[in-house]
């Protein structure tokens, strides 16, 4: 009998949880923000890509971080906490806005057709703010013990990379988004 398709070379846990694919454990819903913010620097580098505006806006992230402390306090985090936690987002969204633009001035044919508004864009990452901040106060507990605080977040990060299909510039952005979360606090 003919020989069987390879196997796919990454379980889908879409067909094991029955249900839309999301990171697993204590740290999935977390790690789901941050690669929704990751996704997010895709459609920032397309807003920014072929115009005056650099992929570094250090106006913009005094802004982002201001508001950061300010709502953390508000939901009961630390506010240095929540701003090294935010510098490490920023950095991740400017990992993938530097990757993309070189990916596609290196091949045109696959840059941006639209530019979306980058204006826009940054009502969705304060949205995306209010949410990061709620599951960094929801995770204190895990995220104050060490060992099983990485556990788990290996399994977010390796399942979220997953179920969203990261290649390797957007696993890097979310290594780097992720690597203080289980020292925070301390
Ligand atoms: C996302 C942007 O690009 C960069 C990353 C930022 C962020 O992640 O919040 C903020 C400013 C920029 O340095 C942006 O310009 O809004």
């Amino acid at each position: 009998h003919p020989v069987s398709a390879a196997a796919p070379a990454a379980v889908d846990f879409r067909s094991v949880a029955g249900g839309p694919a999301k990171p697993l454990g204590a740290l999935g819903p977390l790690t789901d923000l941050v690669i929704q913010r990751i996704l997010v620097g895709d459609q920032v580098a397309a807003s920014k890509f072929g115009t005056d505006s650099p992929i570094e806006d250090p106006v913009r992230e005094a802004q982002v971080l201001e508001q950061v402390r300010a709502q953390a306090d508000a939901s009961g985090v630390d506010p240095d906490e929540a701003g090294r936690f935010f510098s490490d987002q920023i950095t991740a969204s400017k990992i993938v806005q530097q990757g993309l633009f070189d990916r596609w001035t290196s091949h045109p044919e696959e840059a941006p057709t639209t530019r979306p508004d980058l204006a826009e864009i940054r009502e969705q990452l304060d949205r995306l703010t209010v949410a990061l901040l709620d599951e960094l106060e929801r995770t204190q507990a895990v995220r104050g013990k060490p060992v099983s605080c990485a556990v788990q977040q290996s399994l977010a990060n390796l399942t979220g990379a997953a179920t969203e299909h990261l290649d390797a510039l957007h696993r890097r952005a979310l290594t780097e988004a992720t690597h203080s979360v289980c020292r925070l606090g301390e």
